[in-house]
C-alpha cells in the first residue's frame, strides 16, 4: 500500500544542549527496552534520565504504524525494512553452512527501535522456558510467574472477537492479561479465506487448537495476539506506547540522530566506574555525564560493539585493534543465538481472499484503504493470524528422532563446548526428549511475494517454519575501531546437522499439512520448493540455500553466573563494572520458543524495578 508518511516532528533536545545536562541515568538506545526504562525511572520526578538514540522520532508514521505495512518474517515487502531512515540494514558475515551466503539483519534505527519494524506477533513462552532462566542459568528471581506478572503491567489486552475453529475465550485466557498497560494487544478482526481451513487441516492431523497459549503452555496452533491497537487499527509500539505519553516530563531528555561511540570509565578505589558516554553528531563529538549509571539498551547486536569499542571485552581482540583494555570479559559478543527460518509457498485458488488481492485488484485496494481510514477496519488491519509451535515429535517418528539425537550428541561431545554450552545443551536435550514444548514454529502468511515472484491475478500462501531452539552458536564482534562500521555478525546458522534436520522435517510436515483437507482443497500447486524437491538430500539443500533470520538475536551479553561465562548478573549489572547495566535482548541466555518482543518489554519493566530498588528511588 502506498500510504504517505506523515510529517516527522522532533521531540528531542539538540546534541550540544544534551551534553550540558546532568543526568542520574544515561540510557544508550531509545528502542524497546530503553523507552520502558525511561518511562519507569522518570516516574520519580527527582530522577533525571537522558536517552541517546541514533534514529529519529517518527510519531504517527504510516509506514511504521499501518499493520499490513509490516510483513510476517521481514526482509521483504515492508518499506521500513531496507530503508536507512528506519533500519540499520546490517548483513551477516558469509555463512559457511548456508553455501557462503550473506543474510540480511534488519534492526530498528528509530525512537522505538525494532518495535517499529517487527511483525507485531505478541507471545509468551511456555513456563519451563522462563523457569530455565532462573534455574538452569543461576538467576534467582527470574521465573515464569515473575515475568508473567510484568506482562500484565505492559499489556492493554483486548479479547478476541473473531474465533478460530476450536478456540474459546476462557476465564483463564482473560485472567492472564493486563488491561491498563501502555502496549495494546489484540487479535485480528478479519480473517482471510485460508486461516480457518489451515486450522481445520492441522486439527485433522492431530494438532489441536490452543485457546490459552499465554498461561504457561504455548504449544500448538493458536490465533495469535499482536501489538495492534484495535481502536485506531495502528501498530502499538514502544514509541507511541511508552514514550509519546510522557514526552513532557521535565526530568527526561532525548537526543536523536546521534551515535554513541564510547563509554567513559574512571578507576575509583579499585572499581571501574562509568562516568558517561561519548557521542557524535554532524561531525562533532560530545560527552554526556551520568551521576548514577550508564544503561546499555542498544540491542543484542550493538551493545557488544559499544562495550568492545570502550575497552570491555576479550583482551586479545581489543589489543589486536589497539584498544586500551579496561576489563577483560571475553564472553561479550559470544553465545549469539537466533531463530533461523525457512519458507515455502503454495498457489491457492485465485478467487480466495488473501493479501494478494491488494496487488491484484486496484478497486479492492482503494476500498479497503478508505475503510481503514474511515473506521480502522478491513484488510489493512490484518496481521498473519495462524501461529503456533509444534513438538519435534509431531514431524519425526521415534526412530528418526533417536538418530538425529545420536548424531547431535556425537557432534557436541567432539566439539570444544564452553561451560555455558554444556549447560544449555543438557537443558535443550531434556526439552526435546520431553516432547511437550514447541520445537518448530509455524506461521501462515496468506500472501505470495515473500519467497517467489507472484503471478499477476494469482493467490498464495507462504508457510514459515522457524527453528526455535538451535544448537548452533554464533558471535558478534568488532573488527575495527571505527564506531560507524557494522559489527561482524555471524549467526553461524546450521553448523550442526540437527538444526538442518529440524527445518527440513518442519518443511515436510508443512507440505503434508497444506495438502490436508480442507486446506488441501484450496491449494493448487507447490511453488517453492517445487514437487521435485522430495528426498532428504534435496530438502537439506533447499534449507541451506534459503534460510534467513526471524530477527530474534539474543544471548550476546548473557545473564548467567560468572562460572558459566555470564556477562551480567541477575540484577543485569555487568560483572566487573561498578555501574553499567545491560537491558536488551542480549541478556536472554538461551533461545525461547516464541517471538521475543514481549519478553524484552518484560525484562525492561523488571530492570526498572531492580534499578529503583538498588538506588532506593
Ligand atoms: C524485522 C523484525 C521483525 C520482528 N518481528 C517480531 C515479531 O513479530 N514479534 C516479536 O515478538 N518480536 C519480533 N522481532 C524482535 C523484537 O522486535 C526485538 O527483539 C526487540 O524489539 C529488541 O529490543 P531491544 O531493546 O533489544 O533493541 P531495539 O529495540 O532494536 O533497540 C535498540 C536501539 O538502540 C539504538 N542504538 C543502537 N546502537 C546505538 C548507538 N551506538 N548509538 C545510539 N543509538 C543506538 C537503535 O537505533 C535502537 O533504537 C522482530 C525484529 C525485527 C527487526
Amino acid at each position: 500500500a502506498s500510504i504517505p508518511a506523515q510529517n516527522v516532528s522532533s521531540a528531542a533536545v539538540a546534541p550540544d544542549a544534551f551534553a550540558k545536562s546532568k543526568f542520574d541515568f544515561i540510557i544508550v538506545g531509545g528502542g524497546t527496552s530503553g523507552l520502558v526504562l525511561a518511562r519507569r525511572l522518570t516516574e520519580n520526578p527527582k530522577i533525571t534520565v537522558g536517552i541517546l538514540e541514533a534514529g529519529e522520532y517518527r510519531p504517527g508514521d504510516d509506514l511504521i504504524e499501518v499493520p499490513t505495512g509490516g510483513d510476517a518474517v521481514a526482509n521483504s515487502t515492508a518499506s521500513t525494512i531496507g530503508n536507512p531512515d528506519y533500519d540499520w540494514m546490517f548483513k551477516s558475515t558469509p555463512q559457511a553452512h548456508l553455501n557462503g551466503s550473506v543474510i540480511s539483519y534488519p534492526r530498528g534505527k528509530v525512537v522505538g527501535g525494532s518495535t517499529a519494524l517487527n511483525s507485531m506477533i505478541w507471545q509468551r513462552p511456555s513456563k519451563a522456558e522462563y523457569d530455565n532462566i532462573g534455574t538452569v542459568f543461576g538467576n534467582p528471581g527470574w521465573s515464569f510467574d515473575n515475568l508473567s506478572g510484568y506482562f500484565e503491567k505492559i499489556e492493554n489486552w483486548h479479547a478476541p472477537t473473531v474465533l478460530f475453529p476450536g478456540q474459546l475465550v476462557t476465564n483463564a485466557l482473560t485472567s492472564e492479561h493486563g488491561t491498563g498497560g501502555p502496549i495494546s494487544v489484540s487479535y485480528d478482526t478479519l480473517l482471510t479465506d485460508v486461516d480457518s481451513p489451515a486450522i481445520r487441516a492441522a486439527n485433522a492431523i492431530n494438532v489441536p487448537t490452543n485457546s490459552n497459549p499465554d498461561g504457561g503452555n504455548e504449544t500448538y496452533l493458536t490465533m495469535t495476539s499482536r501489538s495492534v491497537n484495535p481502536t485506531t487499527g495502528r501498530r502499538s509500539w514502544a514509541s507511541n506506547g511508552y514514550f509519546t505519553p510522557i514526552i513532557g516530563r521535565p526530568n527526561l531528555k532525548l537526543v536523536t540522530g546521534v551515535l554513541v561511540t564510547k563509554i567513559d570509565f574512571v578507576k575509583k578505589q579499585g572499581k571501574i566506574v562509568a562516568t558517561g558516554v561519548q557521542y557524535t553528531a554532524n561531525g562533532h563529538t560530545y560527552t554526556a555525564t551520568a551521576g548514577k549509571e550508564v544503561i546499555l539498551a542498544a540491542g543484542s547486536l550493538k551493545t557488544p560493539q559499544l562495550l568492545e569499542l570502550s575497552g570491555v571485552g576479550n583482551k586479545s581482540l581489543l589489543k589486536s585493534l589497539g584498544i586500551p583494555v579496561v576489563l577483560d570479559l571475553p564472553t561479550i559478543g559470544e553465545n549469539l543465538q537466533d531463530h533461523p527460518v525457512a519458507l515455502s509457498d503454495f498457489q491457492v485458488d485465485s478467487n480466495l481472499l488473501t493479501l494478494d488481492r491488494l496487488n491484484n485488484n486496484a478497486t479492492y485496494a482503494q476500498e479497503q484503504l478508505a475503510l481503514y481510514n474511515a473506521n480502522a477496519s478491513g484488510i489493512f488491519t490484518y496481521t498473519p493470524a495462524v501461529v503456533g509451535s509444534l513438538p519435534l515429535q509431531t514431524a519425526v517418528n521415534q526412530s528418526v528422532f533417536n538418530s538425529m539425537l545420536a548424531t547431535l550428541e556425537k557432534a557436541i561431545a567432539s566439539e570444544s563446548t564452553t561451560p555455558l554450552q554444556k549447560v544449555q545443551y543438557k537443558a535443550l536435550i531434556n526439552m526435546a526428549q520431553g516432547g511437550q514444548l514447541g520445537w518448530f514454529e509455524l506461521t501462515i502468511v496468506p500472501s505470495g511475494g515473500l519467497l517467489s515472484t507472484p503471478q499477476p491475478g494469482s493467490a498464495y500462501i507462504t508457510s514459515v517454519v522457524i527453528q526455535l531452539h538451535e544448537f548452533s552458536r554464533g558471535s558478534v564482534h568488532i573488527n575495527t575501531t571505527d564506531p560507524t562500521a557494522s559489527p561482524l555478525i555471524n549467526p553461524n546458522f546450521l553448523s550442526l546437522q540437527w538444526d538442518v534436520d529440524v527445518l527440513a522435517h518442519g518443511l515436510q510436515w508443512v507440505r503434508k499439512w497444506t495438502h490436508t483437507s480442507p486446506l488441501g482443497n484450496l491449494v493448487e500447486a507447490n511453488v517453492t520448493p517445487p514437487d521435485s524437491v522430495s528426498s532428504d538430500a534435496q530438502w537439506e539443500n533447499y534449507v541451506r540455500s534459503t534460510v534467513q533470520t526471524t530477527n530474534h538475536p539474543i544471548g550476546t551479553t548473557a545473564m548467567t553466573t560468572q562460572e558459566l561465562g555470564g556477562v551480567v548478573n541477575p540484577r543485569l549489572k555487568v560483572y566487573g563494572l561498578d555501574n553499567v547495566r545491560i537491558v536488551d535482548a542480549g541478556v536472554i541466555p538461551m533461545t525461547l520458543g516464541v517471538a521475543i518482543q514481549g519478553t524484552v518489554y518484560a525484562i525492561a519493566e523488571k530492570a526498572a524495578d531492580l534499578v529503583k530498588q538498588d538506588w532506593n528511588i
